[in-house]
């Protein structure tokens, strides 16, 4: 088996790490590293995982993958240059950090692939997208691709969507979870106790969602579905519409792919 390095191994990290040990994969093939000791303590002792420093994890593994922040990248790089295997890929999770820029601060000719997956992959529900640096044969694009989907589904895309996947897919999780909060809130608010409106705010996000999936119709069916004439739920939406927040999503979105390609710097 061929062994795989998680380096900077946080809330990414873990979740891919126990994605891979879900899937099968054997805890003695997975290294990690990290900056805090007791962190690194607390992953060798959850999952039965080896920790190397990162020079020695790069240099075990045959699949590298970089879990640090984008401001962290830089750094790790210097770090392992001299470490990665001619023959390793090298997967980078980081938003907005390119190929390229990958590509620069390792030795000519490695292969590095692009990732941009998201925290549901911590339930086997992740969407991850993959994107090939200039070096990388169809082989690492397929080992990048079948490691990511041992925690959720990948799509492979051009690197030049990546941006646009990292506010929609990579970022999304947040978002729902902030309509989530204002829900319960709102279910308080009209007098529910929190625990009974986080249970009909979470079945209701659950049922669409599933909803979507298994019925394939196209959102704006679905909605009218709902949408009694003069009802509850016109009277609700016409509120939405008038505090534009269907235009306030759209603008944050882009915001968010505006700060990833702000990000490729490494240091902003
Ligand atoms: N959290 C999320 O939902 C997603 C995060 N990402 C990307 O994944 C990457 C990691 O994000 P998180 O896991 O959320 O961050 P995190 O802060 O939880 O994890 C990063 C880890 O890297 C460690 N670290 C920093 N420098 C290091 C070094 N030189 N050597 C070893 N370890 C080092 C830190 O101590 C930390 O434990 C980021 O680049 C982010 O853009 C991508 C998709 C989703
Ligand atoms: O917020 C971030 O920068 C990372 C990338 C996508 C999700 N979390």
């Amino acid at each position: 088996m061929t062994v795989t390095a998680i380096l900077g191994a946080g809330v990414m990290g873990e979740t891919l790490l126990s994605g891979l040990l879900r899937s099968g994969r054997d805890a003695g093939d997975i290294v990690v590293t990290g900056r805090n000791p007791q962190r690194v303590a607390e992953l060798v002792e959850r999952h039965g995982v080896r920790s190397l420093g990162n020079a020695e994890a790069a240099a075990a593994a045959q699949t590298v993958v970089l879990c640090v922040k984008p401001q962290d990248m830089e750094g790790l790089l210097d770090e392992v240059r001299d470490h990665v295997g001619p023959d390793a890929v090298v997967v980078s999770l980081a938003a907005g950090i390119t190929t390229a820029f990958v590509e620069s601060r390792l030795p000519e000719g490695t292969s590095v692939v692009r990732v941009m997956p998201n925290t549901p992959a911590l339930v086997d529900q992740g969407m991850a997208a993959i994107a090939p640096g200039s070096h990388c044969t169809d082989d690492h694009l397929a080992e990048a691709e079948q490691l990511l989907s041992s925690c959720g589904r990948v799509v492979r895309l051009a690197e030049k969507h990546l941006d646009a996947v990292t506010a929609i897919s990579g970022s999304g999780p947040a978002y729902v979870f902030y309509v989530v909060e204002a829900m319960i809130e709102a279910g308080v608010v009209l007098g529910l106790p929190r625990a009974t409106s986080t249970e009909l705010v979470v079945q209701t996000l659950y049922g669409a969602a599933t909803m979507l999936k298994e019925t394939r119709e196209h959102p704006t069916v679905l909605r009218e579905q709902v949408s009694s004439p003069g009802g509850t739920t016109v009277a609700a939406l016409r509120q939405l519409d008038d505090h534009k927040v269907r235009a306030a999503f759209v603008t944050a979105i882009e915001a968010a792919a505006a700060r990833s390609r702000q990000l490729a710097s490494g240091t902003a």
